[in-house]
Parts: structure tokens; C-alpha cells; sequence
């Protein structure tokens, strides 16, 4: 696929990144977000559960879009490639139309569930779906009910950021220990542009004045800089995946579709390892799902043949090709050559050349129109049917 010199340097290169990338794993297994990637479950979607091995899918590098997820084999379309547990997550930031989730798993709390709350300093409650979510939360909790976070909540939530919501977690998770501080460096960075930045800072300092205010000692938070929050955010700009759950029982699609109509069909966005090296496609191999809470489920849409990369949407395919491009370019900075564009480039092309065709065909009919009738006022009778003759065949051609 590449030459010579340049496969050695890539093959270092994909070798390398593919180290740091099992060293991360590692690290992370010792998380409570632990089990991010397990090996696919026969049809675990339909309730079956029969364990199949290890996921038949590998990370290398593509030719054109960095790293990319490979089939180790054929994968059946409908097939449940494998599944992943978050390594953050956070519900979409509380609004009056916001759904009432877990703050752990991010599953839908119907009114009449038994739900366990614990008492943030300013007030605010959380609400988990269970013991397993709250035992889990105290990686993050633990510290940051110690704060008050008023003022950071309220920044953000003005200015509808999400993001914030969840480098404030990733810093909880640091400084209790639960979490290293480079734990997301792996995962590739979004360009910020100057402007950006500029916004960061602000949300910076108040997230570091929220912690020193708390007396958080200033060694576990000496990893707090302007440059790791800046890398944190830019990691969760182009990774996240806002979770809209399909909901797994009856009551958590009567709550999805309360929340869709009260317009918020997302319950919050989460982060994971292994997903966030799947390349985009307008005309994607694999889905993602969320049935009832933020665990991942990467399913084939289509057979795949062993080799071949398998690709998720990241935007809303049914989009025009126009919008689908200004958004990834927007959001993801890259320009997408997938089948799609080029499909619709040569329809555009031949909509362009039959419309040329139109144009050229239309001025033809007028010109022989207009030589007929001088025929007829000259009463040369024999050459204006030649000419009406000559409209026909070439109203003829443009029916055609
Ligand atoms: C979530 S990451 C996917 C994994 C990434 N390739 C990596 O090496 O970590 C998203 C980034 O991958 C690249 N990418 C994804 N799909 C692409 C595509 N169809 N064409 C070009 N670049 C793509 C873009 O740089 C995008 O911002």
C-alpha cells in the first residue's frame, strides 16, 4: 500500500502508537472505567449471550485518515462486533428539558425508580441507578462533592458548553488517583482555532479557582495547567459521542420519547478508547448503539470482508452532501472523499452536463424557429419545412 521507506517509518510509527495504545489500556483496566472493549456477545442486542472470542477487529493505520479500525475477518451484516465501556461520561447538562439520568451510567431514572441521591455541598443532588453506578462514581465524586461548583456549572450551562462538564470529571478522577492524568493523550486532538482558546482560558481558571477554593491540595491538582485542560477539551471535541439511548424496557422508551419531544434526545456524552479510533464514512460498514445505558454496542450494518476498515457516521447521514461536508470540515476538520461524495459529484456532473445539453438544444430550436419563419415570409416553402424538421429532431434529442 505505501513504498518502501515510507511503510517502515509508518509501520514504526503504527507500532508505536499501537504500544502506547495497549500501555493505556493497561493503565486503564486499573480504573473503575475498566472493561472498555469486550469481546462481542452472539446477538446480545436480542437478549442471547453466548461469548465468542476476542473482537474480530484491529487498529492500524489508513492511508489517508490516521489510525482506522480493521476487520480481522469476515464480519456478518447484523453481527455485534464488540462492545465498549465508557471512560467518562456526564449527563447533558441540567435544563428544564434535560432527561432525568444516572450521573454514572447515564440510564434513564423513570419517576416512580427508586433512585439513590447523595447531597453535593451546594445543594444539588445526583442520582444513580443503583448501588453498582454509586459505588462506581466515587472515582470522581469523592471529590467533587467537596466543591462547590456554582459558578463553573452556571458558566457553562449560559453558554451551553458540554465539554467542560466532562474535563471537570476527568480532573475529579486525577486527583482522587483514579485516572492518570495523560489517560486520554492517546486519542487524537481537534485543531482549536486562536478564538477558541481564548474561551478556554476563562472556563480554565474557574475550574482551577473551583479547587483551590475547595482546598484541594496543590499537588493533586499541580497537573491542572492551561495546556492539559486545552488537551483534554480538544480530545473531547472530535471523541465524545452524545448518547441518544434505543432504551432497552418499555419505561425507558416511554421516558426517551418524553425527552425527545421535549426536544433533548440526548441523555449526556461519553468517551471511550477503542471507538474513538473509528474513521468516519457518509456511508458507513458499523453503527454504534446505547440500549439503555452509556455501554457501547458496535454492530455490522453490512457483511465486511477481513481487511476491509470498518466506519461509523459521525453527523446525520441523511443530510445533503453540502451540509455533511461543511460539518465534518467544521467539526472534524477534514474534507470526506467517501463513495457518497463521489457519487454525488457525478450526479451533480451529470445533472451540470444535461443542463448545458438543455441550454445549448433550447438556443438551437430558437435559431431553426427563427430561419423557418424568415423561409415562410420568403415563401420558400421547401426549406422552412426543413427547418421545422430540424426542431423536431432536436426537440427529440432533448427528450432524450
Ligand atoms: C475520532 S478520530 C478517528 C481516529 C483517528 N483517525 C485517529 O488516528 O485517532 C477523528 C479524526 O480522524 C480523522 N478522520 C476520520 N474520518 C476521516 C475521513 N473519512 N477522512 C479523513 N480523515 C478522517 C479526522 O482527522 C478526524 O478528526
Amino acid at each position: 500500500m505505501f513504498s518502501s521507506a515510507g511503510s517502515i517509518v509508518l509501520r514504526r510509527r503504527a507500532s508505536s502508537e499501537l504500544r502506547q495504545l495497549l500501555t493505556v489500556l493497561r493503565q486503564l483496566s486499573h480504573s473503575p472505567f475498566s472493561t472498555h472493549t469486550s469481546s462481542p456477545e452472539k446477538d446480545d442486542y436480542s437478549g442471547k449471550s453466548t461469548k465468542l472470542g476476542p473482537p474480530p477487529i484491529q487498529v492500524s493505520l489508513t492511508e489517508s485518515a490516521g489510525r482506522g479500525v480493521f476487520a480481522t475477518r469476515r464480519i456478518g451484516a447484523g453481527e455485534l462486533i464488540h462492545t465498549a465501556e465508557p471512560l467518562v461520561t456526564h449527563p447533558a447538562p441540567s435544563g428544564r428539558d434535560a432527561p432525568h439520568v444516572c450521573y454514572y451510567c447515564l440510564r434513564l431514572l423513570g419517576k416512580r425508580d427508586g433512585v439513590l441521591v447523595a447531597t453535593a455541598p451546594n445543594g444539588g443532588l445526583w442520582y444513580f441507578c443503583g448501588d453498582v453506578c454509586r459505588e462506581r462514581a466515587k472515582v470522581f465524586l469523592e471529590v467533587e462533592r467537596k466543591a462547590d461548583w456554582s459558578f463553573y456549572d452556571k458558566h457553562c450551562r449560559m453558554r451551553q458548553l458540554k465539554y467542560p462538564f466532562m474535563v471537570k470529571r476527568v480532573a475529579c478522577m486525577v486527583i482522587s488517583g483514579g485516572a492518570s492524568a495523560d489517560c486520554l493523550d492517546i486519542l487524537q486532538p481537534a485543531f482549536l482555532h486562536p478564538e477558541t482558546i481564548i474561551e478556554m482560558e476563562e472556563e480554565f481558571e474557574l475550574l482551577k479557582a473551583t479547587f483551590l477554593k475547595a482546598q484541594i491540595n496543590d499537588e493533586l491538582i499541580a497537573f491542572l495547567t492551561k495546556q492539559w485542560y486545552i488537551g483534554i477539551l480538544a480530545r473531547l471535541r472530535i471523541n465524545s459521542f452524545r448518547i441518544e439511548l434505543i432504551g432497552g424496557s418499555y419505561e425507558n422508551l416511554l421516558a426517551s420519547a418524553a425527552s425527545v419531544v421535549e426536544g433533548e434526545a440526548a441523555v449526556g456524552n461519553a468517551v471511550y478508547m477503542l471507538p474513538s479510533f473509528y474513521n468516519h464514512d457518509c456511508d458507513p460498514n458499523v453503527n454504534i448503539l446505547w440500549i439503555e445505558n452509556a455501554d457501547a454496542k458496535i454492530r455490522a450494518l453490512r457483511d465486511i470482508e477481513a481487511g476491509e476498515e470498518l466506519r461509523i457516521c459521525y453527523i446525520d447521514a441523511s443530510m445533503d452532501c453540502k451540509a455533511r461536508q461543511t460539518l465534518l470540515a467544521e467539526g472534524f476538520g477534514f474534507q470526506c472523499h467517501c463513495l457518497r461524495k463521489e457519487q454525488a459529484k457525478a450526479i451533480s456532473k451529470t445533472l451540470l452536463y444535461k443542463r448545458k445539453l438543455c441550454l445549448s438544444s433550447a438556443k438551437l430550436i430558437v435559431k431553426a424557429l427563427v430561419l423557418a419563419s424568415v423561409q415562410m415570409v420568403t415563401s420558400d416553402l421547401r426549406a422552412a419545412n426543413l427547418f421545422i424538421l430540424l426542431n423536431i429532431i432536436i426537440l427529440f434529442r432533448f427528450k432524450t
